[in-house]
């Protein structure tokens, strides 16, 4: 459903991306990973077209993304990015039906259909009992659900997003992760909990500086060699109840002397 195909990216004098080769399929759930500045946010951005490649094809469901008119665009890939926006004077249920908005014209009135889908994705995310509330009386965690639940309601075949546990404690860091998952569509997410990445992905695309260093199932891509090259830190790889445990160690502290 979505292919890069030797892409790269540059920025002023910055080469961030440089010969990423991909493809994502239908229903699949790809983590990005890689340490700061890899080029994760930046990857995110050329699929929802706020980046253009400067080298390189990406194509949606077969057809060029330069292609898609903006509201094809909108009904296709949905996104969940770390901007806020100025939300103050809206209900959680307001935002949560901006999902709508791709699928409507000018001036079109919410059916009850469309109301019973903004109600089951709040529910789906643990906020029906905050659909009345102010948006920016909400917890960080809570606006981060909301926003999932926007891209819900817009029922895109791709949901793209950046660091979607950011703000969440760990039962919501799973919830979000798990419902994610089920839904049934491909997702492209930046993840930097490895250990969230190996238990939700199908796959992952490790970066590092720019380029693409492995790209394959969590088995593959979370190998100690490769992660302890690419963070700079010592690595150990687990396998508990089934599921891979990434563990860094801090770095050795030259001079420590032992008592
Ligand atoms: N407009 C720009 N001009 C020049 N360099 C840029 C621009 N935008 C991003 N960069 C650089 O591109 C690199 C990748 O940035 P990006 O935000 O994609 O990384 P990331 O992997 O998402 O990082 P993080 O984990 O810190 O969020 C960084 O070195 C950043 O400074």
């Amino acid at each position: 459903m979505l292919k890069l195909s030797a892409v790269s990216l540059q920025l002023s004098d910055t080469r961030v991306l440089q010969d990423i080769n991909f493809a994502l399929q239908d229903g699949e759930f790809i983590g990005i990973i890689g340490p700061n500045g890899a080029g994760k946010t930046s990857l995110l951005r050329l699929v929802q077209r706020t980046l253009a490649p400067s080298a390189g094809q990406i194509t949606l469901q077969h057809k060029a993304l330069d292609n898609y008119t903006a509201t094809e665009l909108a009904r296709t890939v949905a996104v969940v990015n770390q901007t806020t926006l100025p939300l103050f004077a809206l209900t959680a249920e307001q935002v949560a039906a901006m999902g709508l908005l791709p699928h409507k014209s000018w001036f079109e009135q919410n059916t009850s259909h469309d109301i019973a889908i903004v109600s089951r994705a709040l529910a789906k995310v643990g906020l029906a009992a905050k659909a009345g509330q102010q948006v920016d009386t909400l917890s960080g965690g809570e606006l981060q659900r909301l926003f999932i639940a926007r891209a819900l309601v817009q029922q895109p075949r791709l949901l793209l997003l950046d660091e979607p546990t950011n703000h969440l404690d760990v039962k919501y860091q799973h919830q979000v992760l798990q419902l994610t998952q089920q839904l049934g569509v491909a997702v492209l997410a930046c993840l930097h909990d490895l250990n969230l990445a190996a238990w939700y992905c199908d796959k992952l695309l490790l970066l590092d500086q720019g380029r693409q260093v492995i790209f394959g199932s969590p088995q593959q891509v979370l190998q100690p060699d490769i992660l302890q090259r690419v963070f700079d830190l010592p690595c150990q790889i687990h396998q508990q109840h089934g599921q891979l445990q990434v563990s860094f160690m801090p770095p050795a502290q030259s001079g420590k002397v032992a008592s």
